[in-house]
């Protein structure tokens, strides 16, 4: 149902943009965005191991619409029901980027009860993924920024590219938007406060030697091993008493996860009045035509 909806919302979107009051955005841009109704997530699950490996390929940049984020949480759900599956390797099959994030055409030009559903499936992604009992790797085969680097931060333990051409990080103040308590949250988790607080501050984004050094991923390897490495992680983490583990990790995660579960309509609130400004909307299309620029 939700899926279904969020297909209706993709035909319908020219049409919303065009009759948007903060329409100056180019017609090609919105063109250029296909309709495709082929998967977003292709999921390969080795019953022997117990590992499943889920490969995002949204092109162009796995960026995390309506419809990407209910597919994702359909195919974690899947899992979780399979008491055979024990592990969940997230990689990218689209080249050089991992997820560039929320789709940013989710939050432009849209009714606040599209952008209230839209966060909501944006909630329910981080509450299934941070919450899971598995073992979760991210396997960081390109650039990750903002909601891809949360995406990231969800899981276990992190493995990027050693590429300088890539970068991680939460950059929302780049686009002049915020990022929310719980990508926060999340980040302190990993990196502690006073590398967060001047990370978002700045909306930084770092070079994997930079990320490495801050702990916001935990291992580098040549672009080629990424997957074989985190492979061979899962198998180190795997062989750890799964009861002991998974006690573990909710007693870690689960003040975070409380705090947004207790407060879920009131952030969903929060942030329909934030990106439904017109100040904000104004930020955003100035941040995709920069992106549009820098391509050209
Ligand atoms: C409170 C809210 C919290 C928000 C959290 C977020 O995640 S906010 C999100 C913050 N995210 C960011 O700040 C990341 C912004 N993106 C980037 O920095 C780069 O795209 C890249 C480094 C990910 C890949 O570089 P690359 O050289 O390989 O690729 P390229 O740059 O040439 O892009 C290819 C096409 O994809 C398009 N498009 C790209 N991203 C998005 C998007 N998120 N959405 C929609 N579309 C997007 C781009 O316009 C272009 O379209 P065209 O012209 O083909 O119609």
């Amino acid at each position: 149902m939700a899926l279904r909806t969020a297909f209706r919302g993709r035909a319908a979107l020219s049409g919303l943009l065009s009759c948007s009051s903060h329409g100056r955005l180019s017609l090609s841009f919105i063109s250029q965005r296909k309709n495709s109704t082929s998967p977003k997530i292709k999921v390969d699950y080795d019953q022997t191991t117990g590992v499943a490996v889920m490969r995002m390929q949204s092109p162009p940049v796995n960026s995390l619409s309506l419809d990407f984020l209910t597919e994702v949480c359909i195919s974690l759900e899947k899992l979780e029901m399979d008491k055979g599956c024990r592990g969940i390797i997230i990689t990218s099959n689209q080249p050089k980027v991992f997820s560039a994030g929320l789709d940013i055409l989710e939050m432009y030009g849209k009714s606040p009860e599209h952008c209230g559903e839209f966060w909501k499936a944006v909630q329910e992604m981080w509450l299934k993924l941070y919450g899971s009992n598995m073992v979760t790797i991210a396997a960081i085969n390109g650039s990750s920024p903002a909601g891809g680097c949360l995406m990231s931060l969800t899981c276990d333990y992190r493995i990027m590219a050693d590429n300088p051409r890539y970068s991680i990080g939460l950059n929302e103040t780049q686009l002049g938007i915020v990022a929310p308590f719980w990508f926060k949250d999340t980040m302190v988790n990993t990196v502690g406060h006073r590398n967060t607080e001047m990370a978002l501050e700045l909306g930084l984004l770092y070079k994997p030697a930079e990320a490495l050094k801050i702990g916001l991923v935990d291992q580098l390897v040549p672009e080629d091993q990424v997957l074989t490495a985190a492979t061979q992680t899962m198998t180190k983490w795997l062989a750890i008493p799964e009861h002991a583990r998974q006690i573990t990790k909710s007693m870690m995660r689960k003040p975070t996860i409380e705090k947004l579960r207790s407060n879920r309509e009131a952030d969903i609130q929060n942030f329909v009045n934030f990106i439904t400004k017109e100040s904000i909307q104004k930020s955003l299309r100035m941040y995709m035509e920069m992106l549009k620029q820098k391509k050209a």
